[in-house]
């Protein structure tokens, strides 16, 4: 774990401490989150994000909710289990290691039938700290299974922030650099911003930079000249959810990234623990896809406005790349190829009931 470097959630005392991401790079602020409508709001506003981190900061949120109810015996505790998740889930639609989280969380509740609160508000820690815990572990499994992936001198395309802030610490395809890095390699990273809330800039060149990883930030409109220049060997991406046929949603930009990709005849691969996969959906066109304020468009960052009051605006935050532009999906379990549907099924079948 030599990488982790900033721990972006963890318990203190008996409330739960995040880092504010939206003060990134700016400042390094931890924020203290009492109850579970500061969960809800860091969730919302972006405090706490990337889909693993939106699923591990929801299980500790509950526990959060379920100790602050006057609720005191089963089969209350159940219902009031259900209205937290509800809660929680409503935050953000995307992502599904959000739902994921608390249908586990849900399922510890429903399996302690007649537990004293006590006691289950146990149990609910121990689910809790399980999660976060197995999501470092994916995170590294993944980063070795991809690790064939990377050559010595590579230079390599990201966008947004799918790396230790987004995750356990670690991060996904993020972890594939540390990885990289850790074996001795040298690669070069070029991160997109990520408009419209740039964690590509914001966050992604500051993890990188504090891990030494040799970054270099280009606006979103410049990947493509890069490719065209030869410059990039290869893009890597994190996921919010992968649809049983390999179609998956990642932050806006992506799908034009895996298109430029493609005619360049550049591999792109997407990187994501079992958490993010909704085997119950066919296809990305039944991800729900998250619409967001204007004014992250209308103005640059929240701060200076940078387009005519009352335009118009379209601001989804995460689009759909379709299976047929990605040449390898990397999840805990290995290397997945097409075709995705068959491949993903088989290492991964059980899931499809767990959602
Ligand atoms: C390992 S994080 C994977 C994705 O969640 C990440 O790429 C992403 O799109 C995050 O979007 P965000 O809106 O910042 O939560």
């Amino acid at each position: 774990m030599k990488n982790i470097f900033v721990n972006p959630i963890f318990w203190e005392g008996d409330h739960i401490c995040i880092i504010d991401q939206t003060k990134l790079p700016v400042e390094l602020v931890y924020e203290g989150c009492r109850d579970i409508s500061s969960v809800w709001r860091a969730v919302k506003k972006l405090k706490v994000r990337g889909a693993p981190l939106i699923g591990i900061a929801a299980a500790m949120g509950f526990v959060l909710g379920l100790r602050r109810s006057k609720v005191k015996t089963w089969p209350g505790l159940l219902q009031e289990a259900r209205k937290i998740s509800r809660y929680l889930a409503s935050a953000r639609p995307t992502a599904v290691n959000l739902f994921w989280a608390l249908g586990r969380m849900v399922r510890v509740v429903e399996a302690h039938e007649g537990e004293d609160k006590k006691r289950l508000l146990l149990f609910l820690k121990k689910e809790a700290d399980a999660i976060l815990s197995e999501d470092i572990r994916m995170c590294f499994q993944m980063s070795r299974h991809a690790a064939c992936l990377v050559k010595n001198g590579d230079s390599l395309l990201t966008v947004c922030n799918a790396g230790g802030l987004a995750t356990s610490g670690y991060g996904t395809a993020l972890g594939v650099f540390y990885r990289a890095h850790e074996e001795g390699k040298s690669i070069k990273v070029y991160a997109c911003e990520t408009r419209p809330l740039l964690q590509g800039a914001r966050l992604t060149t500051w993890e990188l930079l504090h891990n030494k990883i040799d970054v270099t930030l280009i606006c979103d409109n410049m990947a493509a000249d890069l490719m065209r220049l030869g410059r990039i060997d290869a893009v890597f991406v994190g996921a919010d959810r992968i649809a049983a046929n390999g179609d998956f949603a990642n932050k806006i930009g992506t799908y034009s990234l895996a298109v430029l990709a493609y005619y360049h005849k550049i591999p792109f691969y997407c990187v994501a623990p079992s958490s993010t996969l909704d085997l119950s959906l066919g296809s990305g066109k039944e991800i729900p896809i998250e619409q967001r304020d204007p004014l992250e468009v209308t103005s640059f960052y929240f701060k200076k406005p940078i387009a005519p009051t009352g335009v118009h605006v379209f601001n989804p935050a995460f689009d759909i790349t379709p299976a047929s532009f990605i040449s390898a999906i990397i999840t805990e379990k290995g290397l997945i190829r097409k075709p995705f549907g068959r491949n993903l099924r088989r290492l991964h079948g059980r899931l499809s009931q767990k959602h």
